[in-house]
């Protein structure tokens, strides 16, 4: 008996650090949806894995910044808390190094360039949320290029629409998933997460840009 609870405990205890051991899968599964006038976006559910305690690490141990934007006459709080780690700044977490590393690998020929900075955002609940923009401070405001998104934690969904009207395209981003958003995406559409009324826990998703795109 004794020694029957010891297996079993010691199983769990392995499955357990299986399970939690962060693991990158393979970016050849990424699938690209061509959105028009230039725009893309590639997605692959599911990228990372065994990121529950990254999430936690993530969630204690940066440090999140809450700001304040004037809007019109007033000063408002920016609905989600943020965090930006510069080109040579270490990351909170070695697999987002890894992760960073994988992408500019894999977009090397296609972008030009590698990845060199990480924006964080910290969703606290459905309440916290991104407003319609592009990231268009510095060059992405006339110049083709990538921003790629690992989302963490909560389910979210990222909404695209284009800027001279139409549709808007909506993808779900779940623990693990990575979206990338490539060619004219940041000044010829918008994206947004929307507040939402469901129950809905913490997310952090990851912004891994090239050097001067923000
Ligand atoms: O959290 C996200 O997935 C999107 C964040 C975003 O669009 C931004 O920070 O520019
Ligand atoms: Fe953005």
């Amino acid at each position: 008996m004794g020694r029957l609870v010891g297996m079993s405990v010691h199983l769990q205890g392995s499955l357990f650090d299986q399970a939690d051991r962060p693991h990158l899968g393979r970016l050849t599964g990424l699938r690209r949806t061509v959105l028009g006038d230039g725009a893309w976006i590639d997605l692959l559910p599911g990228w990372l894995s065994g990121a529950d305690e990254l999430f936690s690490v993530l969630a204690e141990g940066v440090p999140w910044r809450a700001e304040r934007r004037q809007m019109y006459d007033r000063t408002v709080d920016v609905p989600r808390l943020l965090a930006f780690y510069r080109a040579d700044d270490d990351l909170p977490s070695p697999v987002l190094d890894e992760a960073r590393d994988a992408l500019s690998r894999h977009y090397g020929d296609e972008l030009g360039e590698p990845f060199t900075t990480a924006g964080l955002c910290y969703y606290r609940d459905g309440r916290d949320s991104v407003a319609w923009h592009g990231d268009l401070t510095g060059r992405s405001s006339h110049q083709d290029t990538m921003v790629a998104i690992l989302s963490l934690g909560a389910p979210r969904d990222l909404l695209l629409r284009p800027c001279r009207g139409g549709a808007t395209v909506r993808r779900p981003l779940g623990h693990g998933d990575l979206i990338v958003m490539g060619g004219s995406c940041q000044r010829t559409w918008q994206h947004a997460v929307p507040k939402t009324a469901q129950a809905r826990g913490p997310r952090i998703s990851v912004q891994y840009r090239p050097r001067g795109v923000r």
